[in-house]
């Protein structure tokens, strides 16, 4: 997906080359000097393209950068106190949120990376604590609840552990129900896609074997180039090999995450898709006592609170534009949230102990 500032930056080195002079008539007029003046010019678009790309690339380096939190300038404290006026934190503001779910279902969706597992530097590291499986585990009990995570489905279950839940892999590319159900794989609109991608992971892993710490993770249906373990002058470099390997793929697209470039199909389908998908497959398809939360800490997430009718909520220490309507700090507040909630439904649906008389 292009962003505007790459459209901005392509513009940009169009405008350059098409400024250019060209040729005199002299100059034409001896086709030697004008074979010269051709190579020149050519030399100049040449270069004009280049810095063009350039730019681009460090747009994505930047932009990587600016939803790595761990990056993000320290924000001042005005700057911070006015984010939490617009994105208040969903446990100082837990009453508000219950009521406004009451007479609703809710649904729970939730990121994996970042979420429920802290982030760490080796990406097949990122376990989560029993203590947050048992709350999400509590949580699933009350609660129809999916995991939607940019990892693939296999691995995303593996870390989680929990069959009863769904899980929409591979940024929502594959959805599948709980375990028990014989019929689980609900949806993979890039199936074509495999091929491809299998293609491109093998190309990029030889390609960037010369980074020191770079690493390719085969997502399935879509790939993550790792930057986090990279020396950070090396990143421009990093991303330009990566896009250009994508080049070749018309019908592949770069977004990026948390010291991550991601590679997937250009269709459209994203995580804000797979929320709409599950809840028509749990039969919530144009109802309007559903309540819908999702919970997620990175800019894929950002489709997905694009699309929740019900609430979004940003894991996040620093102010960071979104679309989510409330803020948790990190996975510990994550963990406390899901324990009020399933401790909030536990009194709610309580017969009520009237007094002896
Ligand atoms: O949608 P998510 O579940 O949040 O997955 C997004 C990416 O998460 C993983 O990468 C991130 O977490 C790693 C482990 O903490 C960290 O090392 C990396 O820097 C982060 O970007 C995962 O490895 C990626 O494949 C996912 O796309």
């Amino acid at each position: 997906m292009m962003t505007n500032q790459d459209v901005v930056v392509s513009e940009m080195g169009i405008a350059a080359g098409a400024a250019l002079p060209g040729p005199s008539p002299s100059l034409l007029a001896c086709r030697g000097a004008a074979a010269g003046a051709m190579s020149l010019r050519q030399t100049y678009l040449d270069l004009a393209a280049a810095a063009a790309r350039s730019a681009a690339t460090c747009n994505w380096v930047d932009a990587m950068r600016a939803s790595s939190p761990t990056r993000s300038r320290a924000a001042d404290a005005d700057e911070l106190t006015a984010w939490m006026r617009k994105h208040p934190s969903a446990l100082g503001k837990f009453e508000q949120i219950a009521s406004a779910s009451k007479g609703k279902k809710i649904v729970m969706f939730l990121d994996y990376d970042g979420t429920l597992s802290p982030i760490v530097a080796d990406p097949d590291a990122a376990y989560m604590s029993d203590a947050m499986r048992e709350a999400v585990r509590d949580v699933a009990k009350h609660f129809p609840t999916a995991i939607v995570s940019g990892r693939c489905c296999d691995k995303v279950r593996y870390f989680i552990g929990l069959s009863e839940l769904y899980y929409a892999g591979s940024h929502g590319m594959d959805i599948q129900g709980p375990s028990s159900n014989p019929e689980s794989v609900l949806c993979q609109p890039a199936s074509e896609f495999l091929p491809m991608i299998d293609e491109v992971y093998k190309v990029l892993v030889e390609k960037t074997k010369s980074t020191p710490g770079a690493k390719v993770e085969n997502n399935k249906f879509c790939l993550s180039v790792h930057f986090r373990c990279v020396d950070e002058k090396r990143w421009n470099a990093l991303a330009e090999q990566v896009k250009a390997v994508i080049n070749d793929y018309p019908k592949l697209k770069l977004t990026q995450g948390r010291k991550v470039l991601e590679i997937r199909p250009s269709i459209m389908w994203d995580k804000g898709k797979a929320l709409e998908f599950l809840l028509e497959s749990l039969g919530f398809a144009n109802c309007n006592d559903v309540f819908p939360v999702y919970i997620g800490d990175d800019r894929t997430d950002e489709d997905a609170f694009k699309r929740c009718q019900g609430l979004g909520i940003l894991v996040s220490k620093c102010p960071k534009e979104t679309n989510a309507s409330y803020s948790l700090q990190d996975p510990n507040e994550v963990m406390d949230f899901l324990l009020r909630l399933v401790e909030w439904k536990r009194r709610s649906s309580s017969p009520m102990i009237r007094p002896r008389v």
